[in-house]
Order: C-alpha cells, then sequence, then structure tokens
C-alpha cells in the first residue's frame, strides 16, 4: 500500500527522515503553490505537512477527499481549520515541544536588542553613520519582565530572564502559587501584571479570548516607557493600538517576530524607529526545524501504518499504558454500536454506555468513540472515525453518557451499551473472553453468548411449541444456512428470542416470510 504525503512548507530535510525510511510512502515537496494551486493539488493526499505558511482553510479541506492526517510542524495551529478537520475525520497533529527552546532564546534575543536597541545602531552604521548618542539603552538587570502565558516556551523565558536578573511576574489562567514559588518568580492578574512590568513578553496561543489581548486599555494601565515583546502570535497585540502606543511615547519600544497579517504585514510599524522586527523566526534554527520535522514526520508515519499518534490536537492523547489496556476493545465496542444500530428501530436521541469490571478503572473515552463509530457509520458512511465520531453525535443531537461500575455481573469486562430512539429503548451487553475473543452476552434482558461478527438474525416470539422448527424449515427452504442459535425467554409462554447467525445475508423476501410466520413478533438482521 503506498501513502500520498504532500509537504506544502519548506520541511528540515533531515527532520523528515522518518518518512523517507518508512516503506510505502510517496512524498511530494511542493512548497511553492498558491492557494488556489494547492486546492487543486491536494485530492488524493493522505496527508498533509505544513508549517505555519499554509493556510488550510475549510475550502482546501473539503478538496481533500483522501486526507487522514494533517501535520503541523511547531506549535501553533491557528492556521488550521481544526472544526473543518474534524468534521471530515482528519487528525491533526503538532510538534509541541520541538522549537520551545528556540523560540525562548529568539524571545530573549529581540528583549536585548530592544533594549539596546542593536538593530538600530547597525542599520545607522551601514548607512556608514557614526552615531552613539541616538542609541543609548536600558539594563535588563533589575527591572521587572511581565510574562503573559507561562507556558512552555513563557516558562523558558522566565527562567532565561532570571539568568539576566531580571524580577519576573506572570500571569497564566494555570498558574499556581506553588509553581511561581518553586520557578522564584511573582504572580498576578494580567492587570497586575502589566502595571508592574517594564518590559511585557507575550506567550499564548492565539484563539478567540486572547485575540487583542493587549489593546488599547491594556496599553492605558502599563508603565510609561514599557517595552514589548512579541513572539508568539501576531493578532494578540492590536497592532494599530500598538502603532498609537508608541507614536504617543507610552510604549518605548516593541519587538515584534508575528504579526496580524503575513507575511502581508503592517509596514506602517517599521516605519517606527522604536520598533525592531523578523519575520516569524522564533522557531527559525537548524535545531528546531530538524525537531519538529522529526516529531511530526513519526506521527504521521505512525498514524497510516498502525493508527497511533502522540501528538493530537484534535483527539484526546491517551498515555501509551492506558492505550495498551483499552485497545483490545476497540473492536468490541464498535461491533456493539453497529449492533444497536440495527437493532434499534428509529434514530438515536440518546445512547448510554457503562462500563463495568476492570474498564471501570481505566480512561474510556477512545471505547466510547470507538463504539459511536460502528453506530454511526451505518448511517453516515465510512468517513466516519474516531476523530470526528463524538463531533458527529453532538451534531446529530445524540446525547452520550458514559458510566462505570467495578461490578460486572460475574464478568471481568462488561460494556453495555443502551440506544433510545424515539421508538423504543434497546440494550446489548459485550465482553471480551480471555483467551475466546469478543462476546454478545446479553440483549435486552435476555442471556445469549454469541460472536459479534458476520450475519445475525435476531428474532422476537411467543414462547409456544413449534416456532423454532418453523423458523429453521423456513430458512432450510430458503437455502439460509443456520451457522448457530440461542434462545431465551422471559417466562414460560411469554415473550422469548432467538439469536441466530446464518452463513449468508438472509434476502427480504426470506425475512417476509420468516416475520409472516405465526407468533413470530419481530425479524431484525444484523451485518457485523
Ligand atoms: N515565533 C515563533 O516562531 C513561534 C515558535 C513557537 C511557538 N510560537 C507560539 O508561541 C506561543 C506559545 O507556545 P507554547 O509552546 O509556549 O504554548 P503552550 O501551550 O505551552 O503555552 C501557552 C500558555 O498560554 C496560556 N494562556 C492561554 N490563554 C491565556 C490568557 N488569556 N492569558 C494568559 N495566558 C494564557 C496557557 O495556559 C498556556 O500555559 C504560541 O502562540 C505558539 O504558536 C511561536
Ligand atoms: O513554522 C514556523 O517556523 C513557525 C512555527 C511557530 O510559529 C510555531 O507555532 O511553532
Amino acid at each position: 500500500m503506498t501513502f500520498h504525503i504532500l509537504i506544502s512548507d519548506p520541511l528540515s530535510e533531515d527532520g523528515i527522515y522518518p518518512l523517507r525510511q518508512a516503506e510505502g510512502m510517496n512524498i511530494v515537496m511542493e512548497t511553492n503553490l498558491t492557494p488556489e494551486q494547492l486546492e487543486n493539488r491536494i485530492d488524493g493526499f493522505d496527508a498533509l505537512l505544513v508549517r505555519s505558511q499554509t493556510q488550510v482553510t475549510r475550502g482546501l479541506i473539503e478538496r481533500a477527499s483522501n486526507l487522514k492526517i494533517i501535520g503541523r510542524a511547531g506549535v501553533g495551529v491557528d492556521n488550521i481549520d481544526l472544526e473543518a478537520a474534524t468534521e471530515k475525520g482528519i487528525i491533526v497533529v503538532n510538534a509541541p515541544d520541538g522549537n520551545t527552546n528556540s523560540a525562548a532564546e529568539h524571545t530573549i534575543a529581540m528583549m536585548m536588542s530592544l533594549a539596546r536597541k542593536i538593530p538600530q545602531a547597525f542599520h545607522a552604521l551601514r548607512n556608514q553613520n557614526w552615531d552613539r548618542k541616538s542609541y543609548v539603552g536600558v539594563e535588563l538587570k533589575n527591572k521587572t519582565l511581565g510574562v503573559v502565558g507561562l507556558g512552555r516556551i513563557g516558562a523558558e523565558v522566565a527562567v532565561r530572564a532570571k539568568g539576566q536578573r531580571m524580577n519576573v511576574i506572570a500571569y497564566d489562567p494555570f498558574l499556581t502559587a506553588e509553581k511561581a514559588e518553586k520557578m522564584g518568580i511573582g504572580y498576578g492578574t494580567i492587570e497586575e501584571v502589566l502595571k508592574a512590568a517594564d518590559f511585557i513578553t507575550v506567550h499564548t496561543p492565539l484563539l478567540k479570548e486572547t485575540h487583542h489581548l493587549i489593546d488599547k486599555q491594556a496599553f492605558e494601565i502599563m508603565k510609561d516607557g514599557v517595552q514589548i515583546i512579541n513572539c508568539a502570535r501576531g493578532g494578540i497585540i492590536d497592532e494599530n493600538a500598538l502603532y498609537e502606543a508608541v507614536k504617543s511615547k507610552k510604549v518605548a519600544g516593541a519587538a515584534l517576530d508575528v504579526f496580524e497579517q503575513e507575511p502581508m504585514i503592517d509596514f506602517r510599524l517599521l516605519e517606527l524607529p522604536e520598533i525592531v522586527a523578523t519575520p516569524h523566526l522564533g522557531a527559525s534554527t537548524v535545531e528546531a526545524q530538524e525537531s519538529v520535522a522529526v516529531d511530526v514526520s513519526m506521527d504521521v508515519v505512525s498514524f497510516l501504518t498502525t493508527g497511533t499518534v502522540r501528538n493530537s490536537v484534535n483527539l484526546p492523547s491517551v498515555p501509551k499504558e492506558i492505550m495498551a489496556k483499552i485497545e483490545p476493545y476497540f473492536d468490541l465496542a464498535e461491533r456493539l454500536g453497529a449492533f444497536l444500530t440495527d437493532l434499534a428501530e428509529g434514530t438515536a436521541t440518546e445512547v448510554n454506555v457503562k462500563y463495568s469490571g476492570d474498564l471501570a478503572n481505566v480512561e474510556v473515552g477512545p471505547l466510547t468513540r470507538n463504539m459511536l463509530k460502528g453506530l454511526l457509520k451505518r448511517h453516515l458512511g465510512k468517513h466516519v472515525n474516531d476523530v470526528n465520531a463524538m463531533y458527529l453525535a453532538n451534531q446529530k443531537d445524540i446525547v452520550v453518557n458514559e458510566q462505570k461500575s467495578t461490578e460486572a455481573k460475574g464478568f471481568t469486562n462488561l460494556i453495555t451499551v443502551e440506544v433510545k430512539t424515539a421508538k423504543e429503548t434497546r440494550k446489548a451487553a459485550g465482553t471480551l473472553l480471555n483467551g475466546q475473543g469478543a462476546r454478545i452476552v446479553k440483549v435486552d434482558d435476555y442471556l445469549v453468548d454469541v460472536v459479534p461478527a458476520g450475519h445475525l438474525l435476531f428474532i422476537r416470539h411467543n414462547d409456544r411449541p413449534g416456532v423454532i422448527g418453523r423458523v429453521g424449515t423456513l430458512l432450510g427452504q430458503e437455502d439460509v444456512n443456520i451457522a448457530t442459535m440461542q434462545v431465551g425467554r422471559s417466562n414460560v409462554g411469554g415473550d422469548a428470542i432467538m439469536m441466530l447467525t446464518i452463513d449468508k445475508h438472509a434476502d427480504s423476501s426470506s425475512l417476509e416470510q420468516l416475520k409472516e410466520l405465526s407468533e413470530i413478533q419481530n425479524v431484525t438482521q444484523i451485518d457485523l
């Protein structure tokens, strides 16, 4: 089998070694495509690898009929329409750690350039202007650095700033007093940080909540003569507000690596002598580029060949040791979902899944997603997968509830799925028998023992003598061979069920004839 991989932004050749080395990978590197050319090119590719330049829009995703995975060689995924990818069942992976050090070093380099006006002085010197008066800087020592967003990069910047003997104060919604104390830094609300700092550096992702986090009001509460660094994402700082704040001398200087519109940046900003800038170079080191490309290439190979990834953005990652425990149940969960979608009449409105016994102590989200995949696939088609199953269930207004219990009714593990539709509520439970594979052990309130595979007939009937014989005879006449049969009843002469495994799919006329037999209430065929 060959997988087709398109790389649309420049990636380190050493970094894509895991892709080159893996078998069956057809790698196409086209890094100069316009958005229109990319839309025309994408169809047929299984994987797309990008950095921050390629805009992976809904339009592009819609044209990618075969795309399974998008790899972002870097951290920020704001250039990828995550909702559109999730909707289409495309997994998005990134490389969250590979460029942390480079971005932190770049931030410090930018802060020092700003403090000592190095780019401006160099520019003057290049123009043969030996000017020492205009470029008097300030020391970092004993100044306060305000860090907004103390994640991977923010924390590395804080550590390095302390090395410059700066006082560091940070704001991050997840920053605790213990963590701040351990790092030897102060912490406060965003307002407290903005008020206290001589230098401010932002390290949040660009989200709805962080868009223009630093706006006109934010500048107003800062110290006069504050200096600002943005090596995170354009858009966190409102560029118009920054322009005005620099013009009015409220802000003494700003160092920008990222811009609201890249590469078409607002060049007005660069006309201000107080601003130093680089063209999104935070991660542009040999080491970072190799590292992020290796990370993302490894995840792409792993996903295409084994279906597992380490750094998914739109699918919760499950630790390896937990995955090893739950993976054997994936197939059972999916088959239970498929079984119930055939068994229950009407459209599902609520699905309740109960995990019992051994499964009560593990992360079961991936099992629920597999069950939903089985449940939805019948009606929504093959594109339903682990990535979009929960999303699609929400979209279809299906309420999904998970429950756990240590009590498994004599089984070591049990998955019970109850599906409610407008017409009825149906239930099935399955278990994984040690060494013998999966079994459905209960349908509604009847105990059974059926391998959840192949063609099944579930028949409800009145418990009367001769019904089983008539069903067997009719199926024989229709050339449908019965492989196994289970029977059960609520009480003598009451409601009863038959669960048959048959060797081939029974055609609709055979099913109609079965339904017409006396004492038969209902016949459902299930193909697993
Ligand atoms: N310039 C570059 O080339 C470059 C390179 C790498 C990363 N980045 C960017 O740097 C940023 C940080 O990356 P990271 O790897 O440290 O991410 P991260 O996820 O480790 O850290 C982000 C932090 O921001 C915090 N945060 C979220 N909303 C916040 C808010 N409203 N106020 C304060 N804090 C908030 C989060 O809690 C988290 O701790 C991202 O935007 C990333 O895209 C840029
Ligand atoms: O691709 C790049 O060089 C930028 C990467 C950086 O912005 C990131 O978010 O990881």
